[in-house]
């Protein structure tokens, strides 16, 4: 039994396939729990975090039937709440089952998580984070003209709504984390990277228009609860240079030197894998035994026999 501490920051694919669907994505999620509950059974001490990408963006355009009086629409900041309610919910459900399955007793409980960013990030001046649907180049245009919104291309797969994506600064519910891993409850954080809030010069906070990247909250959290590993699960077995060319090449064991100077390269898609490996850098530069892997769900139990997947270690 190997007791670690493991942060594990769920891809988009852990959630949502093709079928945006509440029964879909729940599915998926009962097929997530039982590859998470391979690390369970492991020994390890879990802190799941998980996005909201294509969630809250839904959310948002959900907001559209609103009215003003009777209806009105809910800012950014409290959508964000509500997919760490909703996705929090699908987890939490399919991870007691799964390990129920498996007659394995351990808590799981989903912490409604409030992440500290800076007033002055320039991300709320720099729009980046793309969330919800793709659309075709010619069907943002329209969008935009229409509602004002900025959409970007996302990482060669087509054109998403952007929104504000300020860095994480600190976690507000900390504390209650650590105390709830510390005493045998699996944790569900910091899910889609936080609800973002800034500090007041009283001290209070308040909520703000804007989606924090769950690759760099997973990593500050992991930081915060000094977490021996953190794991990005996402939709590749492996990190990859010339990635999709005839001569791509997998990253089975990478020091940061050797990562940094793929980043110069630009080996790694913005908005895609690129932040994946910059949280995973961050993580391995901050403790001094430090690990991360970035790897699939899939290949989980493969990571857990043989340490399959890409390791970053400080080199
Ligand atoms: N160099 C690379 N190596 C491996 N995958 C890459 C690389 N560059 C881009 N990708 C793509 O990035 C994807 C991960 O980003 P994304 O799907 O946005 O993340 P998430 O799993 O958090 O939703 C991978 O599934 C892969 O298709
Ligand atoms: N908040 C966030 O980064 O979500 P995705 O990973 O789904 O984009």
């Amino acid at each position: 039994m190997s007791n670690r501490k493991i942060v594990v920051a769920l891809g988009g694919n852990a959630i949502l396939s093709s079928d945006p669907s509440a029964g879909a994505q729940q599915k998926a999620l009962e097929d997530t729990a039982r590859h998470l509950v391979k690390l369970v059974k492991n020994g390890d001490n879990l802190i799941i975090t998980h996005g909201n990408g294509p969630q809250v963006g839904n959310l948002l355009l959900q907001q559209i039937a609103a009215d003003s009086k009777k209806n009105p629409a809910l800012p950014l900041d409290t959508l964000v709440a509500m997919t760490e309610g909703s996705i929090g919910f699908w987890l939490q459900s399919a991870m007691q089952n799964a390990l129920r399955e498996k007659g394995i007793e351990k808590g799981v409980v989903s912490v409604v998580t409030q992440v500290i960013v800076d007033k002055d990030d320039p991300a709320f001046e720099n729009l980046s984070k793309p969330i919800g649907p793709f659309y075709t180049e010619e069907e943002a245009r329209a969008e935009s003209e229409k509602t004002h919104a900025t959409f970007k291309e996302d990482a060669g797969r087509g054109w998403r709504k952007v929104v504000a994506s300020p860095k994480p600064v600190d976690i507000q519910e900390i504390d209650a984390i650590r105390t709830l891993s510390d005493n045998n409850q699996i944790v569900i954080a910091a899910g889609g990277g936080g609800i973002p809030v800034v500090k007041d010069d009283q001290g209070n906070l308040h909520g703000v228009e804007a989606v924090i990247d769950k690759d760099f909250a997973s990593q500050r959290l992991a930081e915060l609860v000094d977490a021996d590993l953190f794991i990005v699960l996402t939709g590749v077995d492996y990190v990859y240079v010339n990635f999709n060319k005839p001569d791509q090449e997998k990253l089975d064991r990478v020091t940061v030197p050797q990562l940094e100077e793929y980043i110069a390269q630009d080996q790694f898609a913005p908005g895609s894998m690129l932040p994946k490996v910059q949280a995973a850098i961050a993580f391995v530069n901050g403790r001094p035994e430090g690990k991360a892997v970035i790897t699939s769900l899939e290949n989980l139990g493969a990571l857990i026999e043989s340490d399959s997947g890409t390791t970053i270690e400080k080199g």
